[in-house]
């Protein structure tokens, strides 16, 4: 499997990182930036390259890296077909995975630590995405994204 991987400049150490943790797996990794972490990199257009490549099956999912990971999610979300979800924690990781099958795991470099992310990222790869009960729920979700804005009441 191939996964696209992007960070600001305040992710850009735990992503590289993060390439060779992905590589020890034999993951194929697509980095879609930056090249270097030393000036400032905006999140929004890393979030949409990785997300793009993941909603059009470039690759079979994305990580994304800012200082809390918030941006990142916030952006990622905005692409159609895209489940992003914020995991900084091991119990979110899981569930994010089995309950929501998120397409996009992003992280914050400047709350947890290298090990954690790697952790959180194993889990991620490494949990099933339930099924059952949990597919209407993501049918909703695309439901909803189809609608927009558009008032319903
Ligand atoms: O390094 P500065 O620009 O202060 O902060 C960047 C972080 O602030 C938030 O937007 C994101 O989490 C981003 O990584």
């Amino acid at each position: 499997m191939k996964i696209a991987i992007g960070s600001d400049h305040a992710g850009f150490e735990m992503k590289e990182k993060l390439k060779q943790f992905l590589a020890d797996r034999k993951l194929e990794v697509l980095d879609c930036g930056p090249q270097a972490g030393d000036s400032p990199v905006e999140y929004v257009p890393i979030a949409k390259a990785v997300a793009q490549k993941t909603a059009a099956a470039e690759v079979g999912g994305g990580i994304l890296i800012c200082g809390t990971g918030m941006g990142m999610s916030i952006a990622a979300n905005k692409v159609p077909g895209i489940r992003a979800g914020l995991c900084n924690e091991l119990f979110t990781a899981k569930y994010a995975k089995s309950d929501v099958n998120i397409n996009v795991l992003c992280m914050g470099s400047r709350v947890i630590s290298q090990r954690m992310a790697e952790e959180i990222t194993a889990l991620w790869l490494d949990t099933p995405f339930t099924g059952g009960r949990f597919i209407p729920r993501l049918k909703q979700l695309s439901d909803l994204e189809a609608e927009g804005s558009q008032p319903c009441c």
